[in-house]
Parts: C-alpha cells; structure tokens; sequence
C-alpha cells in the first residue's frame, strides 16, 4: 500500500506501507501507480516526495511474490511514468534503498539520503539482476566502472559513499521527508530535462571491448559457474553501448532467462533459509520465541591461537569488553599483535577506529571473575578442556556462560565437570573466526534455552549467522564432511587423482576441492580425531586389515601422509606440492602418483577410469545422505540449518542452494537409486547405505524441502 499527504499546501507525499522493510508487493505497486497519478493530476500538487514508513524507503522487489503467478503493475512502466512525468519527484532515502528500491529512486528527479542509509543492487545474490532500469540508469549517473563494481558483487554503500558516487544528491543527518520536502518546494516549476537519468549518454569507459572482456573474465573467475553476475556484465554491456530504449530490452531479456533459471530458485531459498535458521527449536522442545537471551558486556576467550584471536577481534567489534587469556607467554605477546593487526584491518575496512581499547590480556584465569561469557580455545584436548571448565567453575560468577569452540568433542562432557552445566554451550566457530559468517551453537541435553539464546544472539551480534545443532561428534558440519571425505580416499584408491577429484567438485562450484582444502586446513587436523577414534593403526599399511576397521572400509591413505610429515601448504606438501612450507600455490605432485601407483600394488587394486559424475554422486550424496540422517537424529531442526551450514561454513556453491536443497533439484529418487547403486558396488561403506528419511521422503512423493520439517516431525511422533 502507499499513503498520500499533501504537505506545505503543495508537496505531495507519498508513504509506502508494507512492513518490515516495505517491499514492493503488488499492492504496494498499486499503491504508488495510484497515488502518484493522483499527484500529477491534481493540480495544487507543484512537486512529490516518496519516502518509506517507519523510517525504511524500499527493500527491493518483495521476493516472496517471486516463484509465483506475479499480479499488479510492473516496475519498469511505474518508474519511467515517475522519471517522465512534468512534476519533480524527490526520494527521502532513510534506512535502506536496495534492488528495486533504489531503482524507484533513480527514477526519480532527486534524491536525499540519511547519512545512516544503506543503498544497493543486490539481485545478484538472489540470482537476478536489477531489471527496473537498475543497469541501465545507475552507470548513466556514476559511470560504469562503479556501476559494475557496485551491480556484480551486490555491495551495499553508505550514505556518504553514495554520495562521493554521485549516486544521492544530498545527505542529511536530521528529518530526510522534512528535508526532501524542502528541496521539492525549491524545486517545484523547474525544468526536469537535466534530471532524467535515462536521457543521459552512458560515459564509456576508454577501450571498451578490452574493458568488458577483462570484467567477464574477471567476474566468470570468482562468479564459480553462478549465472547472475556474468548477466550482469552482459546488460552494463548494453549500457554503454547501446541507447537506453534497447538497453532496457536488453536487461529484460536477461531477466526474462534468470528470473525462471534454478539458480536464482537456488538463492532465494537460501535467502529465507538465512533467516529460517533464526527461529530455531531443539528436540526437547525450547523455541526461539519462548526463550529469553541474557545481556553479554563482557566475554572472556581462553586460549589465543588460531581461532581465539579471531573470536577476540570478532567479539571486541561487536561492542563487547574482552579478556584474552593465553597461558604461554610467547604465544601471548604473538597474539597480541596478530589481534592489533586484524583489528587494525577490519577498522580501516569498515571506516571506524579500530577497537584496541576493549581487549585487555592476561596470562591467567583469574581477571575472568566478572564476565558475562567465556569462549574456550585451546587445544582440542578433552583432559585439558576438562580441567579449564573445573577452574572457571571456580573462578567466575555463578551464572556466567561457559561455551567451547570445540569441533568435535562431547559437550555434554564437558558440561559435567562445570557447575551449573545448564549454562554451558559450544559456540563453534569457522577458521578465520572475524571472517567467516557461520556460527554452530551447540546445545547438550542439560543446556538451558537460555543459554542458547544467548550464544544465538551473541553470534548475530558479532555479524554471524548463528545455526542451533544437537550434540553429536562433528556436530552437522564436521560430521557430514566425514563420508565426503572418506570417499574421496576411497576413489584414489580405486584409481582417481586429486587433481581429477578437486577438479570434478571445483566445476560444481565448490572454492576448492576436498584435497586442496585439507592442504589448507593441515593434514594433522583429521589424523588426529583418526587417532582419538582408534582408527590409526601403526604398521598397518599392507595387509587386508589396514584396509578396513570395524568390519568396514577403511582408507588409510591420509594417515600414511601424515607419517611421512606431509600435512598440506603448512609442510610444504600434501596432496599437492607447494615452493615451501607456508606456500599457497598447489602443484601436481608426481610422487603422490607414484606413491598412489605403488599403494595400489601394494593392495592389489586395479586402477580404473572415474569420471567426475562418479567422482559428485559419490562425494556428495553421501555427504547429503548423512544431512538425512542428521535430520531423522534431530541433529538439526530442519534442512535450511544444514544447507546454511554448509554454504557459509564449507564453501558450498551458493547458487546451488546448499546440499539438501540441492538434493531435490537432482530429484530424492534419483539421489536415493544412485545411492543404492553405489551401495551394491561398495557394501562396506555404510555412508552409501540410503538413509530411512530419504527412502521415506521418496515413498512420500518426495515432498518440497520447505515442507520437511512437518514430514520430520511427524514421522518421529510415529516412532
Ligand atoms: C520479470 C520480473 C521483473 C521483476 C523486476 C524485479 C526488479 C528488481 O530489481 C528485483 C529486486 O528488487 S530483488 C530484491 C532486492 N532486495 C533485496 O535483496 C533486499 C533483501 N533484504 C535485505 O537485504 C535485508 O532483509 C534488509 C537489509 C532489507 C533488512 O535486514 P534486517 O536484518 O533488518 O531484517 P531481515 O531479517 O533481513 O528482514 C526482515 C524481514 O523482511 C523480509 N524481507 C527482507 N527483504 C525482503 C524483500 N525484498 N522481499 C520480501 N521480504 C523481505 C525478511 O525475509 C524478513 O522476514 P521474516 O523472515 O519473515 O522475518
Ligand atoms: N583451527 C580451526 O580451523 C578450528 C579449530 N576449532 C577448535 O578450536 C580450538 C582451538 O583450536 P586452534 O585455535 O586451532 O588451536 P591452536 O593450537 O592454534 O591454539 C590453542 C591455544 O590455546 C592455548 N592454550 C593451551 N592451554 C591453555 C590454557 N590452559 N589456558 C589458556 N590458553 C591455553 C595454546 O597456547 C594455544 O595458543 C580447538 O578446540 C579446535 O578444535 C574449531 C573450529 C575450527
């Protein structure tokens, strides 16, 4: 809906209506066409004002309405009838402009933003891109160089950016309707012929094939096969040249291809799936709604290596006062400096002054008295764990939360040795802490819903998305990348390479491939948890027992690496070879392919040929298999936490969705006749067998995902 006022005896103003972020629905469209043919007919009416109630101007088209029949007036005609009508119209930018909002904006004559605005084209994100004269009237006002920029990656910009861009015409800190009231009654009677954005030549860029083919390279090379942002460069393309009236065609025709595409059915699920994961529930039945989050001021993080000085940067941005504990000096004065460094960084990222102030360090537990919250960020050692929750049971106040960034270990344990273990959570946080967005908050039976909302809320405050998880080893990320991973080895064995295995899920869209990522992340790390499981065996590398444990398949390819010191970039070798220890660049290996050629002699293994669709069903439906079983445990609530999970925390391909989304765009029967396909070939891999909930979602008629839930619910009220 939208609302008319006449203010001053000649400005008409008019308010959309549709919180939160009043989105432009149908009715909302409807709202506007009406009431700005009101504003142009009548004639005390000399000029207009479009603002936002309650203090938001527009969030973009309402992407609910997307995927459905789409009724009402269309955006393209409702803002050129604005831009060509004879009276000036002002847009009063408060809160945020983006998408289709900003678009209605640049159709209008001027533009006035409060300084706390945000403007932005973010379609890209859900696919699309801004098809209501977005790409055609933007580079016409701030040229197409920050046109591009701004379009392809979907950036938000402040007030005071839009501002040096070109993009608003004036900031306000006070009333924005008051002060764009103002400016529509200096302006009413005057000539709008320099004030119409599409009548502007689009500046070109000098040497503009090379410009847009370097962009397309560009954009392809970090876009990892999403559809959107190589459209977008292709209607900026138009832009520059081509006249407005067939750049405009040009943009609808690209619209027209994603708008349908599965991509952008991809992203907009995953959009809601961002904010579903907030309304979380846990088996025992606390919800998100009926528990009530403590304040945090003050947190502590104990433990400052890898993770605890990212957690420390994260937590001091976010507002809060921090007590960085690290027992061994050397360690102590090195973190130190790295948290300078990164807070350093990010303030100059963010154009703030960095944080210093809130971080005070010390070398014991005891300045943690008075906190609100501890994180624990040691080695992942349970004796060790175990012995810092007995000690700060002791030295903070009774109803201080402990949480653990543990990756795997029991919290449930953990909890018993605290003294109030209700108030005790993992807050699971991803390498490098400040950086990555994903958050597990890891509930055990005895964690009370207020310590879960609490750690929630925490997460969103330091800009994370927080996703609730039963307790479980690897909780949902780290246990699903178990089966991924245990089939990758599996298919070196049976005759891949892992230069055929990255590039098979590199094309998928994955950043890196399973074994560049283990170079990254250190071999170590999984030969350590092997060892813990009792799955390492010493002198077992020949033999029809080193290849198997338990009854079932084992690979013990990983370990035999790592005792030959090979754990990734930080040895200088792994899967790969790097120039030095530390090196980023990976390089083909020819004595991993000796070693794998002699391995398989050694075991008797013929080499076969394995194609990359061999190499997707087999990593990834048994990664998705395990999100089933992650479901019918309780593990995670629903599909959205898993598919959040897995895009912001392991670098899934965002534009596929997240892997259980994923799933059914490959079809639950077709997953689950692969699956058993590869079960009868390989009947030792259990992390092949199809789970009961994807058999059950099947003989249900493999319902959509967003109905999941009450098919889970169900059938375990059935149990
Ligand atoms: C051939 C067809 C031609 C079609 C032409 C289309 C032309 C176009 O140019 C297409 C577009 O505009 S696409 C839309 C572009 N806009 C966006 O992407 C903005 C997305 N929203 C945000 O960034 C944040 O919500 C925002 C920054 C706005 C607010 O953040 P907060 O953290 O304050 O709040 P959230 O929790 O994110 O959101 C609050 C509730 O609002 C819902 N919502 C947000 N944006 C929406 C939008 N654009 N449409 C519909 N619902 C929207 C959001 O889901 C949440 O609802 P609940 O989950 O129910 O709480
Ligand atoms: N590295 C990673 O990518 C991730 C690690 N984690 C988990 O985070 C925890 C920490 O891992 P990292 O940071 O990688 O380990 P790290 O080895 O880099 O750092 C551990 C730090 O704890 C310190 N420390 C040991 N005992 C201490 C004590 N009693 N009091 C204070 N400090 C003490 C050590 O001196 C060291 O600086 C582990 O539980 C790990 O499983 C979780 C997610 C990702």
């Amino acid at each position: 809906m939208a609302l008319f006022t006449l203010v001053s005896g000649s400005v008409g103003v008019v308010t959309l209506q549709n919180p939160p972020v009043n989105a432009l629905s149908a009715a909302v469209r409807h709202g506007i066409v009406d009431m700005m043919d009101k504003a142009l007919s009548e004639p005390e009416v000399k000029s207009v004002v479009i603002c936002g109630q309650n203090g938001r101007f527009c969030g973009g088209a309402d992407i609910k309405e997307f995927g459905k029949n789409m009724t009402g007036p269309p955006l393209v005609p409702m803002i050129h009838r604005i831009e060509s009508g004879a009276k000036p119209v002002v847009a009063a930018i408060e809160g945020i402009a983006l998408g289709g909002g900003l678009e209605l904006a640049l159709g209008c004559h001027y533009r006035i933003a409060h300084s706390k605005a945000r403007l932005g084209l973010p379609e890209v994100h859900l696919g699309l891109l801004p098809a209501a004269g977005g790409t055609q009237r933007l580079p016409r006002l701030i040229g197409v160089p920050a046109a591009l920029e701004l379009i392809t990656t979907g950036r938000y910009v402040t007030a005071a950016e839009a501002l040096r861009l070109g993009m608003v015409d004036e900031v306000t800190d006070g009333n924005t309707v008051d002060a764009a009231v103002k400016l529509a009654l200096s302006v009413a009677g005057k000539s709008l012929d320099a004030r119409r954005i599409s009548n502007y030549p689009c500046p070109q860029p000098p040497g503009l094939d090379r410009f847009f083919e370097t962009a397309m390279q560009q954009v392809r090379q970090s876009a990892r096969g999403a559809m959107a942002p190589v459209a977008c460069v292709q209607a900026l393309r138009a832009a520059a040249s081509q006249p407005y009236g067939e750049g405009m065609q040009r943009e609808k025709e690209l619209m027209d291809t994603l708008f349908h595409s599965g991509q952008a059915r991809a992203l907009q699920y995953f959009f809601f799936a961002q904010r579903a994961v907030g309304r979380w529930s846990t088996p025992s039945g606390s919800r998100w709604d009926s528990s009530k989050p403590r304040p945090v001021h003050k947190a502590a993080v104990v433990g400052l290596g890898t993770m605890g000085r990212g957690i420390t940067v994260a937590l001091a941005q976010a507002g809060l006062s921090v007590v960085a504990v690290e027992t061994h000096e050397k360690q102590l004065m090195e973190a130190r400096q790295a948290v300078s460094g990164m807070l350093e960084r990010g303030a100059k990222r963010r154009g703030v002054a960095p944080a210093y102030g809130k971080i005070s360090y010390s070398s014991d537990l005891l300045p943690v008295a008075d906190v609100d919250l501890v994180i624990e960020a040691v080695f992942e050692d349970m004796e060790l764990k175990r012995s810092i929750f007995e000690q700060l049971s002791e030295i903070c106040k009774p109803d201080t939360f402990l949480c653990t960034n543990t990756s795997g270990l029991d919290i449930d344990r953990l909890a018993s040795h605290a003294r109030n273990p209700e108030l005790v959570v993992g807050m699971h946080f991803f390498a490098p802490a400040h950086v990555m967005k994903l958050l597990e908050v890891v509930y055990g039976p005895r964690s009370s819903p207020q310590a879960v909302a609490t750690a929630m809320l925490l997460g969103r405050k330091m800009d994370k998305v927080s996703v609730a998880v039963g307790n479980c080893p690897g909780f949902v990320g780290n246990r699903m990348l178990k089966p991924y991973l245990e089939q990758a080895f599996f298919l070196l064995e049976e005759g891949a390479t892992p230069e055929l295995v990255d590039q098979a899920l590199e094309e998928f869209g994955f950043a890196m491939g399973v074994f560049r990522m283990s170079d990254l992340s250190g071999l170590d790390v999984g030969w350590r948890v092997r060892k813990a499981d009792g799955l390492v065996v010493a002198g077992a590398s020949t033999g029809p027992s080193a290849r198997s444990r338990r009854g079932f398949r084992y690979s013990p390819l990983g370990d035999l690496l790592c005792e030959r010191g090979r754990f990734g970039q930080k040895t200088g070798s792994g899967w790969y070879r790097y120039d030095k220890p530390g090196g980023r660049v990976a390089k083909s290996d020819p004595w991993l392919h000796g070693f794998l050629e002699q391995y398989r002699a050694d075991h008797g293994l013929a080499a076969r040929r394995v194609d990359q669709q061999e190499v997707l069903e087999r990593c990834l439906y048994a990664l998705i298999n395990e999100g089933f079983r992650i479901l019918e445990d309780g593990i995670a609530a629903g599909p959205e936490d898993i598919d959040v999970i897995y895009v912001l925390g392991y670098g899934w391909p965002r534009h596929r969705g997240g892997p259980m989304f994923y799933a059914t765009t490959v079809g639950l029967s077709e997953v689950l006749e692969r699956l058993e396909h590869h079960h009868r070939a390989h009947p030792d891999v259990p992390g092949l067998q199809p789970c009961r909930l994807l058999r059950k979602l099947v003989a249900s008629g493999s319902p959509p995902v967003h109905s999941w839930r009450e098919f889970i619910k169900k059938s375990r009220s059935h149990l």
